[in-house]
């Protein structure tokens, strides 16, 4: 079994959104909704490579102090178990866009259901939904 880390963040704005990403189609799992982040390099802790990621997808900038740990996903997939840390991040510097051909949308945590996300988020959403 191959395991995959993947981190990720619900970004948090000062009304209780949580940014959501909708993935360009043509990557794995196109059209569908994700949170912001991507895969930790050999090398790169965890929260550096989510720095990194939100650099890269969203043009903005997070310290490593503003990133809390909220929980984890742990999900089988057919091809690789997937391992991904969720952060919640309520401060940063610069205005999140588009990067990357991607949708974005803050969205409630009482709406995210509506957005159809990866398997492996589903569990994720009462977390957020107990926390906001
Ligand atoms: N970022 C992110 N990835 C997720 C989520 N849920 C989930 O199953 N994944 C999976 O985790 C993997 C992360 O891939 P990614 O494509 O975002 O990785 P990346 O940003 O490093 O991009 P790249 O590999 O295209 O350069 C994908 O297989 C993706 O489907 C999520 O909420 N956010
Ligand atoms: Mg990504």
């Amino acid at each position: 079994m191959k395991l995959l880390l993947v981190v990720a963040v619900a970004l948090v704005d000062p009304d209780g959104r949580v940014l959501l990403a909708r993935r360009p189609d043509h990557k794995e799992f196109g059209g569908m909704w994700e949170f912001p982040g991507g895969k930790v390099e050999a090398s790169e802790s965890p929260e550096a490579a989510l720095i990194r990621e939100l650099r890269e997808e969203l043009g903005i900038d997070v310290q490593e102090a503003c990133l809390a740990p909220l929980t984890f996903a742990s999900h089988a997939y057919p091809n690789v178990h997937l391992l991904m840390p969720l952060y919640v991040c309520r401060r940063w510097s610069g205005v999140a866009q588009a990067l990357e051909g991607q949708e974005l949308r803050w969205v409630r945590p009482q709406k995210m259901r509506e957005f159809a996300m990866p398997p492996a988020d589903e569990p994720l959403i009462s977390h957020l939904l107990d926390l906001l």
